[in-house]
């Protein structure tokens, strides 16, 4: 067979695309024909679809490489850092994200990497972040840094030291008066078996919503109803070079490299140790290609198998045990004891969310599982798990079953982490997501495009559900899927909710034609309240929690009183506002100003 490709731009879905009429869909639809079932057809998708993906060129075509070290890109990078710190540039944040590049190209021990360390300790001089330019003139010297050089960073050194014994003793004072961040609890009791879910919700089943959680009394405007954990998480590709890749803590200043590839970076050897241990082993040889090929959902859905594999102590033999012996649908998340379970107790949680697999279309279920057999393939290659796997039939099996399903789950349970990102000088501060996360009882909420819960990322990763709108007993918790009413009109949303989760949406929003924020501006009058908003708003632009606190009463107060004029501007503006106050409070602000940075 000969097959003849498109411009095929590195994406596998235009790969997909290219050889979905010449070939996939006649070969699969021989064999598959005579399925009525969506489960079967899979079946046979994922018999077939190795050998297509072997007779396929997919390495020229996605112009795959492997991900070596290169002293050569590590200098390149580095020259670009120091155009960014050029005295007429001073980008310093850019400059930093070149240099920890150049971090990541260079060999461990070497040259180039000690320059690029002191380099970043200069810029940490420069921003008086005295602590790091001293971290960074260490981890300098133990990468052999030229002796040529040497007087140099000492001299930075001594700077370094005397700038930083100023700072503390005029510290001092302030330190003892630091207030202690008040910790966040749900609103209510929890339930017995469920420490992070409020007593009052209930987990129902029904034909149109499939599981979806209820309250059995009334929630306020304010009330905090679950705090969830993730099962597996993943940092967004842009923030590499910023935030670490494991805990993700935003310590682009003194950043160390792995040294497998040139993309995970971590603040300490304890992160860089446990990532190795939990997840990192299994993806390190492949990760850059994956992401250039790929949105995210393949690298989470490669990121929980790997999680899945170490919570079975790298024994596939008894994960696929595990999965055999798992009854799916005695499975209720709500009935669990998460008191006393256990990581793979977690685990069979998160495999029996939803995959929507019987919703598909079979073109969609043949490019998951064409792209689930091509992430088989390059991980048997490149990484540990080819020799894990070695000839048995079995153990390669389990994975790309373990593929194809979280490729799935992946796709209708994600959800950002987010932060907000503090732009002080006009007082704007944007929601931006720094990683995406699996959280399993948090993903048992269904979507409504006018939704009455806001997920707010916390500090620790952890996530809450915030009641945003009253909700009445016996009703159900909505949360917001990113498409909101405010910000995309209805036909645009609903095409994105039955593209990407399979459902017709007809919440209130979509029946009444709720407006766009921008339709909403328009009509607006300015009443004094209005104006007395746009005051409030210069004091939340100080990220002021204290400040805060107060305004967050206001609106708790105002969206009760108010709840049935939505979705006017005064109800609408009040609730982005309560989020945002709690964000302050309870999340994370970074101050380094990155979309200006860019
Ligand atoms: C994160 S899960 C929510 C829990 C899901 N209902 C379940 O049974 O596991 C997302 C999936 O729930 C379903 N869903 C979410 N919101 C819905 C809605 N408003 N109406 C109908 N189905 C919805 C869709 O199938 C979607 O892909």
């Amino acid at each position: 067979m000969s097959c003849t490709l498109k411009d095929a731009n590195f994406d596998v879905s235009i790969l997909f695309d290219s050889l979905w009429d010449s070939i996939i869909k006649a070969w699969l639809g021989s064999s598959s024909r005579n399925n009525v079932n969506a489960e079967d057809t899979v079946e046979v998708f994922k018999r077939e679809m190795g050998q297509i993906v072997n007779m396929v060129p997919y390495r020229d075509f996605l112009k795959l490489r492997n991900d070596p070290k290169d002293p050569a890109k590590a200098i390149k990078m580095r020259h670009k850092g120091n155009d960014m710190f050029h005295p007429h540039v001073k980008r310093y944040i850019q400059a930093i994200k070149f240099y920890n590049e150049s971090i990541t190209y260079a060999t461990r021990g070497s040259e180039e990497r000690a320059l690029a360390y002191a380099n970043r300790s200069i810029i940490c001089l420069e921003l008086q972040r005295y602590e790091d330019c001293l971290a960074n003139i260490r981890l300098a010297r133990a990468s052999n840094y030229p002796e040529r050089l040497a007087a140099k960073l000492e001299k930075r050194e001594l700077d370094a030291k005397q700038a930083l014994a100023a700072k503390n003793s005029n510290n001092d004072a302030a330190k003892h008066t630091k207030r202690e961040r008040k910790r966040l609890e749900l609103s209510y009791p929890a339930h017995k078996n469920m420490p992070q879910v409020a007593n009052c919700l209930e987990l129902q089943k029904n034909e149109k919503f499939g599981r979806h959680v209820v309250t059995n009394r009334l929630l306020k405007v304010g009330d905090v109803v679950m705090i969830d954990k993730p099962f597996v998480t993943l940092l967004a590709d842009k923030y590499r070079y910023v935030r670490c890749a494991y805990c993700y803590h935003e310590t682009l200043f003194t950043l160390i490299p792995c040294e497998g590839c040139t993309v995970a970076m971590y603040c300490s050897d304890e992160c860089l140790s446990k990532a190795h241990q939990q997840y990192h082993r299994y993806e390190c040889g492949i990760i850059r290609e994956l992401w250039k090929i790929s949105g995210d959902i393949p690298v989470i859905a490669l990121r929980s198998v790997a999680v899945a594999i170490a919570t079975f102590d790298h024994d596939l033999l008894a994960l696929e045990k595990h999965l055999a012996d798992l009854d799916e649908s005695s499975v209720n998340l709500f009935a669990m004891d998460w008191k006393s379970a256990t990581t793979k107790d977690t685990f069979s949680a998160v495999h029996v969310l939803s995959t929507n697999q019987q919703l598909q279309r079979r073109r969609e279920q043949a490019y998951l599982v064409f792209f689930a057999a091509l992430l088989h393939k390059l991980v048997l290659e490149r990484t540990e798990l080819g020799s894990i796997c070695g000839t048995n039939l079995t153990k390669k099996r389990l994975l790309l079953d373990l593929f194809v399903r979280y490729m799935q789950i992946m796709q209708c349970n994600n959800q950002w982490l987010t932060f907000l990102d503090h732009v002080p000088e006009n007082m704007i501060s944007d929601n931006e997501g720094y990683a995406k996360g699996c959280f399993p009882l948090i993903s048992m909420l269904n979507h409504s495009c006018a939704s009455n819960v806001k997920r707010i990322t916390l500090r620790d990763g952890r996530c809450a559900v915030l009641v945003t709108r009253p909700i009445a007993a016996g009703s159900q918790l909505f949360d917001n899927y990113e498409i909101h009413h405010l910000k995309h009109e209805r036909d645009e949303r609903q095409n994105a909710l039955q593209k990407k989760y399979h459902f017709r949406c007809d919440c209130e929003a979509c029946l009444f034609d709720y407006p766009e924020v921008e339709d909403l501006l328009e009509d607006t009058v300015p009443t004094t309240r209005l104006l007395y908003y746009n005051d409030v708003l210069k004091h939340l632009g100080s990220h002021d929690p204290e400040k805060v606190k107060q305004f967050m009463v206001t609106y708790q107060v105002r969206l009760t009183e108010m709840a049935d004029n939505y979705p006017d501007i005064e109800t609408c503006s009040c609730q982005v506002e309560l989020e945002r106050c709690f964000q302050i409070i309870y999340g994370y602000v970074s101050k380094l100003n990155l979309r200006c940075q860019q």
